[in-house]
């Protein structure tokens, strides 16, 4: 049997091939390819079945995913804001072609977005059985989850499961393919310290109760004929497990968005005027925090006038450095909603740090996406910057790294 052996001072994350004249060996997965490191160098050595030559080609940089964690409650806007993000990047996303219709799984060209509900261990009938919630650990197969996140970061394809949320069954799995983003949302993407770990970004979806409970009426009693009560009735009883599992990832969050009811309009809870708050850890590799006007004051700011339309109840900024569970952190704070859109551009060009490519691409892209909801008000605003911070944070972490070829040597 013909051994090679690759040295190389590069990283491991890398998709390497195996030549030999009569196969090809694809992916560092297989399991005749043995990777070790020895002191400073990284040697990456394979061995040939079939008894011939072999040459090693490694291409470390085009195999790099990164990963972004999106966590929230069901209906707290997830599809909404995977849509902002999708578009920041160009092209629509689609579940996988030709693949089973009930898919969570949506694919655009840059973007595989993922949702950690195919990682219920147990179906419909399995949690009324055991008397627990999907929310509940005992529910999901994190062992998996974390297999297959980190399988894809390091560029290797893996058959994942599907959550069938119109039948309630676990349905045969799918093929995922290593993307260039892979974001995996739901509810648990940083419960677990191991899927944690491999997150390059993560992001928490705070919505507060009353703005909760107002966003499911307007969608299941509106749009799904469920009654007042049993809308009441179902927050109440996911609230303890929603409690103990799903909001304490808000600590791990590198951005939150906290929608929280207006102050504008005293005692209001309708819902319908929101105040929105963009917590931004300080510190993060390959992520500034956005400010308004100078960065590391306090301010309020009070944009309406002559350049902004602002019908009651107005509307305020407010940006001050904070701490958010011990960590130092920015916040950029919104109540209110535009009343015109395209003024937005007014407010951005106030607005630093926001990586974007052109003047007013913020604006554009709230235009562009006018009939989602909460484009009049900061949940979009700062769905669409955190998207555009996103992509800026992909660049630097795919451009930082060079590719080298590798020198191939036959042992
Ligand atoms: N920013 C927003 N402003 C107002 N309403 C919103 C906003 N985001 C979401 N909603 C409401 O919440 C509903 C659910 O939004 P979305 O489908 O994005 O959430 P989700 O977290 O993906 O939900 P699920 O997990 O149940 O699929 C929307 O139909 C809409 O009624
Ligand atoms: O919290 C949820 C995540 O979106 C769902 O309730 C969970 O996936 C269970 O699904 P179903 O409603 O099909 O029983």
């Amino acid at each position: 049997m013909a051994v090679c052996t690759v040295y190389t001072t590069q990283s491991l994350n890398s998709t390497c091939s195996i030549s030999t004249p009569t196969k090809t060996h694809l992916g560092f997965h297989q399991k005749q390819v043995v990777f070790y490191s020895t002191g400073k160098r990284t040697s990456k050595r394979g061995s040939s079945s079939s008894g011939g030559p072999c040459v090693i080609t490694c291409s470390a940089v085009d195999s790099q995913t990164v990963v972004i964690g999106l966590a929230a409650d069901s209906g707290c806007g997830k599809s909404t804001f995977m849509r902002r993000l999708t578009s920041v990047f160009g092209g629509a996303a689609e579940p996988p072609r030709g693949g089973n219709p009930d898919s969570n799984t949506l694919i655009s060209d840059m973007t595989t977005v993922i949702c950690l509900d195919d990682y219920h261990s147990l179906d419909r009938t399995g949690r009324k059985e055991k008397g627990v919630t999907a929310l509940d650990p005992r529910a999901n197969n994190f062992d998996l989850m974390y297999e297959q996140v980190k399988a894809l970061k390091s560029g290797v394809a893996v058959d994942k499961p599907i959550y069938n949320h119109v039948t309630g069954l676990l349905d045969p799995p799918e093929l995922i393919k290593p993307p260039k983003i892979l974001v995996i949302e739901g509810l648990h993407p940083m419960f677990d310290e191991r899927v944690r770990d491999l997150l390059d970004f993560s992001i928490y979806l705070d919505i507060s109760n009353e703005v909760k409970f107002a966003w499911k009426i307007q969608r299941d009693m509106a749009e799904r004929g469920h009654s007042l009560e049993s809308i009441k009735a179902s927050i109440e009883a996911r609230k303890p497990d929603f409690d103990a599992f799903i909001d304490p990832q808000k600590q791990y969050a590198d951005a939150v968005i906290e929608v929280l009811p207006t102050q504008l309009i005293p005692g209001d809870n309708e819902g319908k005027v929101l105040r929105v708050r963009l917590i931004m850890k300080e510190g993060v590799k390959h992520f500034s925090p956005v400010y308004l006007f100078d960065e590391g004051s306090t301010l309020s700011w009070i944009p309406c006038g002559r350049k902004l339309t602002c019908s009651y109840p107005g509307i305020k900024f407010h940006y001050g450095p904070d701490t958010y569970f011990g960590n130092e952190v920015s916040i950029l704070e919104m109540d209110g909603q535009f009343d015109r859109l395209d003024e937005l551009i007014y407010v951005e060009s106030h607005l630093s740090n926001i990586s974007t490519k052109f003047y007013g691409e913020v604006t554009q892209q709230m235009l562009k996406h006018a009939d989602f909801p909460g484009s009049n008000n900061g949940t979009g605003l700062f769905q669409t910057i955190v998207g555009l911070k996103i992509r800026d944070l992909y660049e630097q972490i795919t451009t930082s790294k060079t590719a080298t070829p590798l020198e191939a040597t036959k042992a």
